[in-house]
């Protein structure tokens, strides 16, 4: 993060009083403390920033509307409206008026629509390197490079690479070895037992290289040396389409046929061809395991076991070796049916925590940060990750107070630059000034990454800024809504709903925009396998098959009508081109229809439908941290660590550390501290150490964590689940589980008897007081005592034996009563110090049986 005008070595020094303060990092115009609730507030918070242009060219378009009176009006919630102010007002840049209504040069315009689709159809002329071929060879094939000397020859020459340091070696080191003792096995006799499987697990911190390792260990062992084909003899595989883009490899799903819809014997057909085309797989390589489930893990196991052509059911993997990767980041993305939720999840942890035979074998560990060379920002990065963050950190990154200096030594900025020495001796104020305007323009075009979607979708607001700035007409893509039949009856003024759903969240309306600005453009969905523009896949707009209808004015050009395609250059991993277009990488995106449903928070059935059609592509301004995990992002990063404190923090570290430096990192706005204070659970460190073979005290960990307490039914010690919340933090002896309680509620007897402790029905509580208690009592205080109703305690009797309402009540059966008053001659606890109850003054009002709990029960006595 610069100082002054772009010095990136140092902390730039403001006086405050006598102390110096610096300012490490740029973060905006404080917000005020509510924004952090418009975090988490979300879909509440809309969008009003095409409102009034829209509302313009809707009143000359759309006959019914001239005659609607009032505008819409969109309910905004306070806070949340306060967020939309902020990206507002950081976006908003006037539009240019040299642009005003000339629209661009579209080079575009003259192709066929029609042509360009169909040739965009027909496969690629070069083949995607990501994407395995359809029908591979079932022979198989061997490949004479497959030799001993090749790999010893790498593993020789990997200890003077520039590129790969001790660690990253060692993991080479390992796959090498493990090719070699499978050459070694290739010689054996038929029939003698071959060795394990390597299973192996890569770790390390963000940017330590670990996808820069397998690359490695790909292109130049697999494929240059050894001459294997991925797809073929290994295969690369990534829960999120992007991330398998950038390893140019596969998604699980997809390389291993997982989730396949249609019938049963369908899907049996195409087991078996997949089984053909894996037929020589070695190599499992699984990056980003961090996000997968462990359910998803159990099922990519059953489906490598089922597909692989060893068919010894007790190995794991069906005999692959498997490696895989991971980062201590986020939490699984993935979540399987819940009907198979436990035992698949139970067998994905089996894999990683079994131990060798059944699981991973062990594990390396990159400890060193490759990516950036800042030693300040791998610090801070490490604390984020650990949830550790320091106030020093905290304060560096908001230009706060510091107890300890930054940059400025002996009187000067330690950098040397002129323009942080100007600012040496300017208000606060000034200096942030400055900054601002430093930071504005240069993180005017990199992306912004955000832990959810809500706060993505303002940031996406960049767009007519962006247009601005680069000397642009702004196209707005209007998407076409069209309601069923039910909604026409149910919705009067159609005209006035259309419009706002065009400002909803995408998410709520098929996933598709209302009002989508077509500039720098991700695609929403695998637009072209084959070419690998896959979900999340970056481009830009280059022109587009001419609209029927356009309104242009502002800087801003709405199609009312959508053009047939619009054509997006997309970066992918390989080029290619489609015939007929002048640009390579340039690919034609066609409207896309998609069902939603305005009644969508009801149960089913859901029944106020709309198609909406439109580009399935989305503003790229801002994308989640999930998209944006394992890329190294060079251009800069403006990210928000404001997450509130129900959030996991380790999504908000994921955009935190993908910037090479940190000049090229950009905080939207200050953030609390606390959720990065919380430290990291136990399970992560705890795996790791089981993976490095270190000795587990499991009993220990099992007292501290596994606290278990004792049915008094069942008498069976269980755990906290076992319980609810409230029996679970009684104090006495007559904790009830949930099983037994469920099993006396079934029964019709859900009250407890605090003498007995045995639950019974209602019936078994006596209506009457017992005399003997009330004799005893009046005895002590001198007077006529009876014991009162209270009503409240009358309420929660008929509510089940909770263990407050227990407590309040002292419910007894009548067993229990006699016992106890058998032994109340001489009870518990000083008797004077018994509290006097008001004489009753109707008995009728005794509606309840057992109210006077405070007298009765032996728990009050005890306790006074
Ligand atoms: N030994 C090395 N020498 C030089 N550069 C390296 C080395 N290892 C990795 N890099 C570079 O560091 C950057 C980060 O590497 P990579 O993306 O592999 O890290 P990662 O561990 O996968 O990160 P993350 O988990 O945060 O996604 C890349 O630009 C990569 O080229």
């Amino acid at each position: 993060m610069p100082c002054g005008d772009g010095c990136v070595g140092c902390r730039v020094q403001r006086r405050s009083g006598t102390s110096a303060t610096f300012f490490p990092s740029i973060v905006c115009d404080p917000a005020p403390k509510q924004m952090e609730t418009a975090t988490t507030t979300g879909r509440t918070s809309r969008s009003c920033w095409l409102r009034s242009n829209y509302r313009e060219h809707f009143a000359h378009n759309c006959p019914r509307t001239r005659t609607a009176a009032a505008p819409p009006t969109t309910t905004i919630a306070p806070i949340a409206s306060k967020a939309v102010q902020q990206a507002d007002a950081l976006w908003s840049t006037p539009m240019s008026p040299d642009v005003s209504g000339r629209p661009p040069p579209n080079a575009y315009a003259d192709l066929s629509a029609d042509a360009v689709r169909k040739a965009a159809r027909a496969h690629p002329t070069k083949q995607h390197a990501m994407a395995a071929p359809k029908e591979q060879v079932a022979a198989v094939q061997t490949t004479p490079d497959e030799t001993e000397e090749a790999v010893q020859t790498w593993l020789a020459e990997l200890t003077g690479k520039d590129d790969c340091n001790a660690e990253q070696a060692s993991l080479c080191t390992k796959l090498g070895m493990r090719i070699l003792q499978e050459l070694h096995d290739s010689q054996l006799e038929p029939g003698t037992p071959c060795s394990q499987p390597l299973r192996w697990v890569l770790h390390g911190g963000p940017g330590a290289g670990k996808s820069h390792t397998l690359k490695m260990a790909r292109k130049e062992l697999f494929e240059q040396r050894l001459g294997w084909t991925h797809g073929i003899r290994f295969q690369v595989v990534s829960f999120q389409a992007v991330m398998a883009e950038l390893l140019e490899g596969d998604t699980i799903h997809h390389a291993l046929g997982l989730d396949w819809a249609g019938e049963r014997n369908q899907n049996l057909l195409r087991t078996l061809q997949r089984a053909r085309q894996t037929l020589q797989w070695r190599w499992l390589i699984l990056d980003e395991f961090s996000v997968v489930s462990a359910e998803l893990l159990a099922q990519l196991e059953h489906r490598c076991r089922e597909i692989m052509r060893d068919l010894s059911l007790a190995k794991s993997f069906g005999g692959l070796n498997v490696n895989l990767c991971r980062r201590c980041s986020m939490g699984p993305a993935h979540r399987e049916e819940k009907g198979e939720a436990s035992a698949t999840a139970l067998h994905g942890q089996t894999l990683l925590w079994g131990g060798p035979t059944v699981g991973m074998q062990g594990l390396t560990e990159l400890v060193r940060c490759e990516r950036t060379g800042d030693a300040w920002l791998t610090e801070v990065q490490e604390q984020l990750r650990r949830g550790e963050l320091s106030e020093d950190s905290h304060a560096f990154l908001h230009g706060n107070v510091t107890s300890v200096p930054g940059s400025w030594t002996l009187g000067r900025p330690a950098c040397g630059t002129p323009a942080c020495a100007a600012l040496v001796g300017q208000s606060p104020d000034t200096i942030r000034r400055r900054e601002r305007a430093v930071f504005q323009k240069a993180f005017a075009d990199p992306a912004a990454i955000f832990a959810t979607n809500d706060v993505k979708y303002h940031v996406n607001k960049r767009a007519l800024s962006w247009a601005a700035e680069h000397k642009v007409v702004a196209h707005i893509a209007v998407a076409r809504d069209v309601a069923s039949a039910t909604v026409l009856q149910d919705k009067m003024d159609i005209a006035t709903e259309k419009m706002q759903w065009l400002q909803g969240h995408d998410q709520e309306c098929g996933g598709l925009y209302g009002l989508l600005p077509l500039c720098i453009a991700r695609a929403t969905d695998h637009l072209d396998r084959q070419r690998g523009i896959l979900k999340g896949c970056q481009g830009i707009v280059v022109g587009w098959s001419s609209p029927s209808e356009e309104v242009t004015g502002d800087g801003v050009a709405l199609w009312n009508k959508l053009p047939e395609v619009v054509y997006i250059k997309f970066y992918t991993a390989t080029n290619w081109h489609v015939s007929g277009m002048p640009d390579a990488n340039v690919y034609p995106v066609a409207p896309c229809k998609r069902v939603w449903f305005l009644d969508r928070h009801k149960k089913y059935p859901q029944q106020l439908r709309v198609w909406r059609t439109q580009f399935p592509v989305a503003p790229a301004f801002a994308i989640t941290a999930h998209v944006a995990q394992g890329q190294t992002i060079i251009e800069g990063v403006m990210t928000d660590l404001n997450i509130g404190l129900g959030r996991n923090p380790f999504t908000a570290c994921v955009a935190f550390t993908r910037v090479p430096g940190r000049e090229k990192l950009l905080l939207f706005r200050p953030f609390d501290a606390k959720p990065f204070q919380r430290g990291i659970g136990v399970g992560r460190e705890l795996l790791l150490r089981h993976l490095r073979g270190e000795t587990i005290d499991w009993t220990a960990l099992l007292n501290k964590y596994c606290e278990e307490r004792q049915c008094c039914i069942c008498q069976q010690r269980k755990q906290k689940g076992a319980f609810t919340t409230g029996q679970w933090k009684r104090d006495d002896a007559d904790r009830v589980c949930r099983e037994c309680g469920q099993r006396y509620a079934e029964a019709g007897a859900p009250w407890q008897c605090h003498i007995l402790q045995s639950l019974a029905r209602r019936s078994q509580f006596s209506a009457e007081v017992s005399p003997t208690a009330v004799q005893l009592l009046s005895s002590v205080v001198g007077g006529n005592v009876a014991p009162v109703v209270c009503e409240r305690h009358a309420e929660s009797l008929v509510r089940g034996a909770s263990a407050t309402d227990g407590k309040k009540m002292g419910r007894r059966c009548v067993m229990g009563a006699r016992r106890y008053n058998s032994c109340a001659a001489s009870p518990p606890g000083p008797i004077r110090d018994w509290p006097v109850f008001a004489p009753a003054q109707d008995k009728s009002s005794y509606d309840v049986c057992w109210c006077p709990g405070m007298v009765w029960t032996p728990m009050s006595l005890s306790g006074v």
